[in-house]
């Protein structure tokens, strides 16, 4: 399935810590879920662009909680891209893609001692339901087909690979520990996160 760019908008990016920089915002017709995923172009993209694909995080994005390390590292993200040319894609993939409401549910059993994946499970849901085909799309629709990826996740990088992209390298994205999200952290490296970088 080809997605197309159905519009643009140049729109100020700053961030709380007072950054700012240039973003254009990208949306598309023909997203394979039919959700209102963006594309976040900054800097100028070069050859093989540095790309973040980020899972929307309501609480950590916007409410700055610290249960997990969405916030700092969409800044991050925002930050390091704008500085070499890159694109931040937003998916709506709240909570692993179970939704915002599911996403408080499991929080509610994280706090009765499960993990964030032993949560998802006990829901009814598989431990992380993404499929980032959406986001190859995205890239391919912006003429993107190789990348330098920032994420800790190979999943990310498996998925994009099997849906035609590119990824020539992967760049570790930083890991924000804190005294709220040690035992998300640990849980998200027993199932195959890479949090080698921590600490570097
Ligand atoms: N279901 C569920 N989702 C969560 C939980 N904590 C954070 N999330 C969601 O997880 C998503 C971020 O995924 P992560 O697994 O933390 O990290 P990642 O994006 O896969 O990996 P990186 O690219 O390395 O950051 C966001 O959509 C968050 O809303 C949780 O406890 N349960
Ligand atoms: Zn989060």
């Amino acid at each position: 399935m080809t997605a197309t760019i159905r519009s643009t908008l140049a729109l100020p990016v700053r961030l709380a810590d007072g950054f700012e920089t240039q973003g254009l915002v990208v949306a598309f017709d023909g997203l394979a879920d039919g959700r209102e995923h963006v594309a976040v172009v900054l800097g100028e993209p070069g050859d093989v662009p540095l790309v973040r694909v980020h899972s929307e995080c309501l609480t950590g994005d916007v409410l700055g909680s610290q249960r997990c390390d969405c916030g700092p590292q969409l800044h991050e993200a925002v930050r390091r891209i704008s500085h070499c040319g890159g694109y931040v894609l937003y998916l709506r993939q709240e909570g692993r893609g179970i939704g915002l409401y599911n996403k408080l549910d499991a929080y509610t059993l994280q706090d009765a001692g499960l993990d964030t994946y032993e949560a998802n499970l006990a829901l009814g849901f598989a431990p992380d339901q993404r499929d980032y085909g959406v986001a190859a799309q995205m890239l391919l629709a912006l003429g993107v087909d190789t990348i330098a990826l920032l994420t800790n996740n190979p999943d990310k990088v498996a998925q994009l690979e099997r849906a035609g992209v590119r990824v020539e390298s992967r760049v570790p994205t930083g890991v924000h520990r804190s005294s709220a999200n040690h035992r998300y952290l640990d849980a998200k490296a027993w199932n195959g996160h890479l949090l080698d970088g921590e600490g570097a």
